[in-house]
């Protein structure tokens, strides 16, 4: 049995941050230790607003002083971290995954850097956005932004295939081995497009555009999560790649079909283990046929 700790946001209702991330990585078969930055009532993107509280950057330290003081920090595999509340809870994060990897030098430390989109609406603390590109990204073996944020971490605009693939690799010459771009906006309208970046190449994946009222929120924190799983499942990048493209891909179809704004994320958990439909990654040399 493998073990995670998931550092994210926590919500009483509905889907996103840890609430979007701890179930799908349980049924892949993971126990989760989650730990949660903020405690609210429903994700912040409802009009009537929110309950609830931040936690401090002192409960991220004192829940990994807890772990470690049974001797469990050596038995964690992974750390994934996704929404920060503030610049101290990006440094208590990154705190989190040195000493993981003191106790456990093959575990992986996965990176969702959530940053504020001004195209989104989506809003981060002051300091987020820098204390993920100078401290939280560099330090990652993973990482898994949008456009937005991955141009924010290489300082480029990306416009095009070609200026997404040139930010990939200045993203991999900084440290992480691997890079999902959960999102490219640049490519189709019609087409939902993700590409993965390794030494190896790069590969596109692109499912169909899905019609909602109102956009899906916390699917970037279920991308992120069913990519971990399948890696740590001992999948290659580019098969998890496509499983997690092909799971989250089912659990939207069935957030569609159901006319429900949160994901049908425990409605849909078979999506997890045999996805419906089967989408497959095209390396980067035989891009043309298909953009
Ligand atoms: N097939 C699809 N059709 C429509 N929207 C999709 C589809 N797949 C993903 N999405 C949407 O794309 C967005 C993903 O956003 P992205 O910027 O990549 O990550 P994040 O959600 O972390 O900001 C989400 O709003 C999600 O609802
Ligand atoms: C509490 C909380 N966590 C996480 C997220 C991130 O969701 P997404 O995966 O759509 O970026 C949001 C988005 O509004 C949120 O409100
Ligand atoms: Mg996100």
């Amino acid at each position: 049995m493998k073990n995670i700790i998931s550092i994210q946001s926590h919500v009483v209702f509905g889907h996103a941050g840890n609430s979007s991330a701890v179930f799908p990585l349980q049924r892949m078969g993971f126990e989760v230790w989650p730990i949660h930055t903020v405690q609210f009532s429903n994700h912040t993107q409802y009009a009537e607003g929110w309950t609830g509280q931040a936690f401090s950057a002192a409960h991220i330290s004192q829940l990994i002083d807890g772990i470690a003081a049974i001797d469990q920090l050596k038995n964690c595999d992974a750390l994934i971290s996704g929404y920060q509340g503030s610049a101290e809870q990006c440094r208590a994060t990154f705190d989190a995954a040195i000493r993981l990897k003191q106790a456990n030098p093959q575990a992986l430390y996965i990176c969702d850097p959530v940053m504020g989109d001004p195209q989104k609406g989506c809003i981060v603390a002051d300091g987020v956005s820098e204390a993920l590109c100078q401290k939280l990204l560099p330090l990652a073996d993973v990482i898994v932004p949008n456009q937005f944020e991955l141009s924010q971490f290489v300082e480029m605009d990306i416009e095009t295939l070609d200026d997404a693939i040139e930010a990939c690799q200045h993203a991999l010459a900084k440290g992480p081995k691997l890079v999902l771009v959960k999102h490219l906006h640049c490519l189709s309208e019609q087409q939902f497009s993700m590409m993965l970046a390794s030494q190896k190449g790069c590969f596109l994946v692109q499912r169909p555009h899905l019609d909602f009222a109102k956009a899906p929120v916390g699917v970037g924190d279920l991308i992120t999560a069913t990519f971990s799983g399948g890696l740590l499942q001992g999948l290659t990048p580019v098969a998890a790649f496509e499983h997690c493209h092909n799971a989250v891909y089912g659990v939207l179809q069935t957030t569609q079909q159901s006319q429900q704004w949160e994901l049908q994320t425990v409605a849909a958990q078979q999506q997890f283990i045999t996805p419906s439909s089967n989408y497959r990654a095209q390396q980067l040399s035989q891009l043309s046929s298909i953009i």
